[in-house]
C-alpha cells in the first residue's frame, strides 16, 4: 500500500472505533481527519490523534478529505450524506434503513450525480452481494432473507412486543414481512435488509424472515435467491461486536476493504 488517503468517520461507536483500530493495527495509509458524533463536548477513547472531533455537518467545511463512511444511525444520514456529497465526496452508508424512504436515496444519488461524487453502499454485515447484484442483471424471481441473532440482539426492539426474549427455549421467528417493513421496524438490526434489496429486487419483493435464537453465537444471515442464473444461497454466521451484540465484525472488516481498497493498486 502506497498512496495515502484521507477520510471522516461519521460516527464513533462500537463500528467506527473498530474500523479505526483494525485500519492503525494494519498499518493502512489512512489519515482519519474528522470523527462525527452526536455528543463533540464528551471526550472520546483512543481518537485518531490527528482527527477533529466534530458533531454539525457544516463542519466539514474546513476538512479536506475524500471519503466520509458513515457508521452513526438512520437519521444522520441525510444531514451529513447532503453536506459531504455537496462538498464532492464520496460517501459510504452504513445505516441503509435511511433508504426505506424512497426519496433519500433518490436525494443522495442526484446528489452524488451532480457533484461527481460516489454514493458507496458497502456489503455491511453480508457477503456474496457481488454474486446478487450480478445475477439480477439478468434477473431474479426470488430473494428471502433469514437475519437470526441471539435473543439479547433483539432487545430494546419491538421484537419485545411479539415474542418474550428471555423466555425463548428455540428459535422463534418472531417477524416476516418486506424487506422495506422490516428494515423500517428495525433501524439497528435489519440494514442488511436493504442491500440485499438495492443488489437484487429492491424493497418491495424482497422477503425478510427474523429470528431470535437463545443459544446462538452470532449473527447469521441466510439469502436465498433465485433467477435466470440459476440458484444461490448465501449463508454467514459472524461473530457480534463486543461492543454491540446488534453489529456485526464483519460489517467493520467490509469498510476496511472499501477503504483500503481506494489506495492498493489491486482490488481484491
Ligand atoms: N450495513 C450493515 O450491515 C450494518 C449497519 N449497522 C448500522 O451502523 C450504524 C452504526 O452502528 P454502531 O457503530 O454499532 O452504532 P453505535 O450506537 O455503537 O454508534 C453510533 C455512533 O454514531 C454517533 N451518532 C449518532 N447519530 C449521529 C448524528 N446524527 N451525527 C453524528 N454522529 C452521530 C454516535 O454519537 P455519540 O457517541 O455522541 O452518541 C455514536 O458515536 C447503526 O445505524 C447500525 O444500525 C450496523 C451493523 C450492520
Ligand atoms: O450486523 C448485522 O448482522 C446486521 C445488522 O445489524 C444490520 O443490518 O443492521
Amino acid at each position: 500500500m502506497s498512496v495515502s488517503e484521507d477520510i471522516c468517520l461519521i460516527g464513533w461507536g462500537a463500528i467506527g472505533a473498530r474500523v479505526a483500530a483494525l485500519l492503525a493495527e494494519r498499518r493502512s495509509p489512512v489519515r482519519i481527519v474528522a470523527v462525527a458524533v452526536r455528543d463533540a463536548s464528551r471526550s472520546r477513547r483512543d481518537l485518531p490523534k490527528e482527527a477533529a472531533l466534530i458533531s454539525h455537518p457544516a463542519e466539514l467545511a474546513g476538512v479536506k478529505a475524500k471519503l466520509a463512511v458513515e457508521v452513526a444511525g438512520r437519521d444522520s444520514v441525510l444531514p451529513w450524506g447532503r453536506v459531504v456529497l455537496e462538498a464532492g465526496m464520496d460517501f459510504a452508508i452504513s445505516s441503509t434503513s435511511a433508504f426505506v424512504d424512497d426519496r433519500v436515496l433518490a436525494e443522495l444519488t442526484k446528489l452524488a450525480q451532480a457533484r461527481d461524487a460516489k454514493l458507496l453502499v458497502p456489503p455491511g454485515a453480508l457477503g456474496g452481494i457481488d454474486a446478487l447484484a450480478a445475477a439480477a442483471r439478468l434477473g431474479l424471481a426470488s430473494v428471502e432473507h433469514r437475519i437470526i441473532k441471539p435473543a439479547r440482539a433483539w432487545a430494546g426492539t419491538i421484537a419485545e412486543n411479539r415474542c418474550d426474549l428471555e423466555a425463548l427455549t428455540e428459535p422463534t421467528v418472531f417477524y416476516a414481512d418486506t424487506a422495506r417493513a422490516a428494515a423500517d421496524a428495525f433501524p439497528q438490526n435489519a440494514n442488511v435488509a436493504v442491500i440485499t434489496s438495492l443488489a437484487g429486487i429492491g424493497l418491495d419483493r424482497t422477503r425478510v424472515s427474523l429470528v431470535a435464537d437463545p443459544t446462538a453465537l452470532f449473527n447469521t444471515h441466510e439469502i436465498h435467491a433465485e433467477g435466470d442464473f440459476g440458484r444461490m444461497e448465501i449463508r454467514l454466521e459472524n461473530r457480534p461486536l463486543a461492543t454491540n451484540p446488534k453489529s456485526s465484525e464483519m460489517t467493520a472488516l467490509n469498510l476496511v476493504r472499501l477503504i483500503e481498497n481506494r489506495v492498493l493498486p489491486l482490488l481484491i
